[in-house]
C-alpha cells in the first residue's frame, strides 16, 4: 500500500482547477491547499494548537536547516519530526537543494552531489541524493522531496538542459535510496525554467519513474507573474491528473488563485509569516502595514471581513503598538492572522471549485483586493 495517495474528486467546469484529497499516514488533506512553513520545526511564533485551530492540514519543514541544526539524529531519537514538534498531522520536507543554492556562499555542483559551505559554521559539507534521502528518512515526514537543482532565473537554455538531465538522474537515485516506502511518499520535482521543451523533458523523465506526486520547481525565483502563469499553463497539463501537483515557494493570494485555476493542488511559502514579522498583514482589501502611524488610533480590526481570533479580539492600534515596541505577542498576532487569511482563502477556492465558479471568485477577489487597480 503506497504511503501517499491522491483522490481526484471534481474538475472545475470553468478552468483547469480540481478538488481532491491527499491521503497520508498522518491524515488526509483537502486540495487545493496552502502549507504553512515551519523551516526549523516550528511555524515561527505559533503553537501546533493554534495551527490546528486555524485548520492547517499539513505543514512544511526543511531538510537542510534541520540537518545543520539540531541534526537529523536528534530528531530521529525523539521519534521523528511529529513527536519532536508535537504535530500529529501530515508534514512535508523539502530536500535541501534549494537552500544550498540560496544560502551557501560557496557551492560546487557535481554529478555525485553538491559541495557547499554550512551557512552557520562555515564548515564544508556535501549533499547528495542519497544523503538527502537518509536525512528525510530520519526526520520521518509523510512526504519527502527528491534532491533537485533549482537554477537561478534567468538561466541559459544550455545550462538549463544539463541541469534538468542531472535533476532527473538525481531523482532516480533518490528513488533507489528510498527506504520507508510504506510510511513516506517521495515526490519528484519538475524543472526546466521557462523552456517548454525542457519542462516536457523533465516531466517525461520523472513520470517514467512513477512518483506518487509531482512538484513544479524553478518558479517563484524572481520571474514576473505572467511568466510563472505561462509556465504553469504548459506544465500542469503534462502531469498525471490522478496525482497531486505542488507549486513550490508560492504564496501570495493572487498567485494561489491563479495557480489553482491552472490545476495546482499544493502551495507553500514563507511570505505570510515573514511579512508578519515586519508588521505587514494580508487582508481582503489589500496589504495593510499595521506598523504605519496612520493606525495609531485605529481601533478597528486588521480586516473587518476576517473572522479569525485576532480580528475578533484585537485592534490595529494595539497590534501597531506591540510591533513598534518589538513585542513578540505582536508578531504572533500578525502571523496568526496572515496564515488564517491564506488558509481561509484556499477554503473559499475549494468552495468556488465545488460550485464551478472559480473564475467568478477570482474576479470578485481581485476587485476587492485591488489587484486589478493599475
Ligand atoms: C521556504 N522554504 C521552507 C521552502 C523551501 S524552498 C522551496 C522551493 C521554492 C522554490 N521557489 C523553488 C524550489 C525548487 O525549485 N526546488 C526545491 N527543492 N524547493 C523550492
Amino acid at each position: 500500500m503506497a504511503a501517499v495517495t491522491y483522490e481526484l474528486k471534481k474538475t472545475c467546469k470553468q478552468s483547469g482547477a480540481r478538488l481532491g484529497t491527499i491521503h497520508t499516514p498522518h491524515g488526509s488533506i483537502d486540495t487545493p491547499m496552502f502549507m504553512p512553513v515551519g523551516t526549523l520545526a516550528t511555524v515561527k511564533t505559533l503553537s501546533p494548537e493554534e495551527l490546528e485551530d486555524m485548520n492547517a492540514q499539513i505543514i512544511l519543514s526543511n531538510t537542510y536547516h534541520l540537518w545543520l541544526r539540531p541534526g537529523e539524529d536528534i530528531v530521529q531519537e525523539a521519534g521523528g519530526l511529529h513527536s519532536f514538534m508535537n504535530w500529529d498531522r501530515p508534514i512535508l520536507t523539502d530536500s535541501g537543494g534549494f537552500q544550498v543554492f540560496s544560502l551557501s556562499d560557496f557551492r560546487n555542483i557535481k554529478e555525485e552531489g553538491v559541495h557547499f559551505r554550512n551557512h552557520i559554521s562555515g564548515e564544508k559539507l556535501f549533499l547528495s541524493p542519497e544523503k538527502a534521502m537518509q536525512i528525510q528518512n530520519a526526520l520521518g515526514p509523510d512526504i519527502m522531496m527528491a534532491l533537485d537543482e533549482c537554477p537561478p532565473y534567468p538561466a541559459e537554455e544550455s545550462y538549463m538542459k544539463a541541469s534538468v538531465e542531472r535533476t532527473s538522474r538525481w531523482a532516480e537515485r533518490c528513488l533507489e535510496a528510498h527506504q520507508n516506502k510504506e510510511t513516506q511518499g517521495l515526490f519528484g520535482i519538475i524543472q526546466g525554467g521557462e523552456y517548454e521543451h525542457l519542462r516536457k523533458q523533465s516531466a517525461d523523465d520523472l513520470i517514467s519513474l512513477d512518483f506518487p506526486g509531482y512538484a513544479i520547481g524553478g518558479l517563484s525565483v524572481g520571474e514576473p507573474k505572467d511568466v510563472m502563469n505561462r509556465v504553469l499553463e504548459f506544465t500542469t497539463p503534462l502531469l498525471p491528473s490522478h496525482k497531486p501537483r505542488y507549486l513550490m515557494g508560492v504564496g501570495s493570494a493572487d498567485s494561489l488563485i491563479d495557480g489553482a485555476i491552472r490545476g495546482v493542488d499544493m502551495f507553500d511559502c514563507v511570505l505570510p509569516t515573514r511579512i508578519a514579522r515586519n508588521g505587514a498583514c494580508m487582508t481582503n482589501h489589500g496589504r495593510l502595514v499595521v506598523r504605519n502611524a496612520a493606525y495609531a488610533r485605529d481601533f478597528s480590526p486588521i480586516d473587518r471581513d476576517c473572522n479569525c481570533h485576532v480580528c475578533r479580539n484585537y485592534s490595529r492600534a494595539y497590534i501597531r503598538h506591540l510591533i513598534k515596541s518589538n513585542e513578540t505577542f505582536g508578531f504572533r498576532l500578525t502571523s496568526y492572522h496572515n496564515l488564517y487569511f491564506l488558509l481561509d482563502l484556499m477554503k473559499k477556492v475549494r468552495e468556488a471549485i465545488m460550485e464551478d465558479r472559480l473564475l467568478d471568485f477570482r474576479e470578485e477577489f481581485f476587485e476587492q483586493y485591488g489587484f486589478n487597480r493599475p
